[in-house]
């Protein structure tokens, strides 16, 4: 599909509304740099889609003079106009709860860029067992500002496995009424992907005192042992978290499964416009995404942002591939797992052919 880039309107347009009004019951004055910065609106699938309809869309429910690019929290308003929005910090009513190497990266920022969804920046990792859980002040304190129309959603990739109680934990802090959002991909890549970035940090998480147990020169001899031991208790790093039906199982107890969203981790390469979709439902808030806001780039392997910002995450450099026979043996663990996994949440995943 051609994406066309036009010219944006010009200023004076945009201050025009369909009414013929001024747009003045806010202060306007940012729209101007916004859109300048910018300059330009997109030609996505046959209709025209502006970085102004975005940005307008997102300061009418948001707490922040949005900004571009758009990935950006932009300024707070001013405090009357809080006020009046009913602008607090608050504790999330949604958490990407893992898990680690399967994109949780990228739907948590693609996830952001919708009108009602706020988040912090970055990870800040509260549940991941190092944390003083009594500290809820903390937490609150690193929120955005949100109105009640949105959506506040954390990242905690960690809980999908550990501590053994984070699902305990986050029900108790954030009520048993929290959404939590799961991404699941392919085991055996969500592995080797997550080896490779171990090891690729080998000397800085020595140095700090992290574990890089399990890590051996080559991919087979971090994992492999595993598979032949009938040592049960012997954990290893690499597959345990992987074997998602042991963790996914935690979750069930403390949650409904109507509170639990799977995304499928290979869907979600190739067209996250519907896996997004899929969570805008789940989550209750309006439709925004849309398939042909996203392109796959088979050089990538996975999809880029159209609109309402073009945007790619940089590539790693290419995992070498495995030997057939690691592979082979690697579904071989997998595959019962897998089973039982579709069995227990009645679906299957797309990457889930692949073994
Ligand atoms: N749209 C899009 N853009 C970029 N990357 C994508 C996307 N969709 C899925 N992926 C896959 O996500 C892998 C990184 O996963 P995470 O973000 O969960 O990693 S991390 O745990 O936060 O480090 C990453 O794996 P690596 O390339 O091995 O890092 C990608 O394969």
């Amino acid at each position: 599909m051609v994406v066309r880039i036009v010219d944006e309107p010009t200023i004076a347009q945009m201050r025009r509304n369909e009414n013929g009004g001024d747009v003045n019951a806010l202060d306007w004055s940012w729209l101007d740099t916004s859109i300048q910065a910018v300059g330009r609106s997109l030609h996505v699938g046959g209709t025209t889609k502006t970085i102004r309809e975005y940005l307008e869309k997102r300061m009418s429910v948001s707490c922040y003079i949005p900004t571009t690019p758009v990935f950006n929290t932009g300024t707070l308003m001013k405090p009357s106009v809080r006020q009046e929005k009913q602008c607090e910090q608050r504790l999330p009513s949604a958490v990407i709860a893992g898990v680690k190497k399967c994109g949780s990266g990228p739907l948590f920022k693609f996830l952001k860029i919708h009108p009602e969804i706020v988040g912090p920046p970055g990870d800040l990792k509260y549940f991941d067992g190092l944390h003083n859980l009594s500290d809820t002040k903390w937490y609150i304190d690193r929120m955005p500002y949100s109105t009640k129309k949105q959506v506040v959603l954390d990242k905690e990739v960690t809980a999908f496995q550990s501590p053994h109680h984070a699902p305990q934990y986050i029900r108790e802090i954030l009520t048993p009424n929290v959404k939590i959002i799961f991404i699941l991909c392919d085991p055996v890549e969500r592995m080797l992907s997550e080896y490779f970035d171990v090891w690729a940090q080998r000397d800085e998480q020595t140095q700090s005192g992290q574990s890089t147990k399990n890590l051996a020169t080559r991919f087979q001899d971090s994992v492999l042992e595993r598979t032949q031991i009938k040592n049960t208790e012997e954990r290893n790093n690499f597959l345990d978290k992987s074997n998602y039906i042991q963790h996914v199982i935690r979750w069930l107890e403390p949650f409904s499964s109507t509170n639990l969203h799977f995304v499928d981790g290979e869907l979600f390469k190739t067209d996250p416009g519907s896996e997004l979709q899929k969570i805008e439902q789940f989550l209750g808030i309006k439709l925004f995404f849309e398939t042909d806001n996203f392109y796959y780039d088979p050089d990538r392997g996975y999809s880029c942002m159209k609109y309402p910002h073009p945007f790619c995450f940089s590539t790693r450099p290419q995992h070498p591939p495995l030997d057939e026979w690691v592979e082979e043996r690697m579904c071989e663990f997998y595959k019962p797992f897998n089973e039982g996994l579709a069995i227990m949440l009645n679906r299957r995943f797309a990457w889930m052919d692949y073994c």
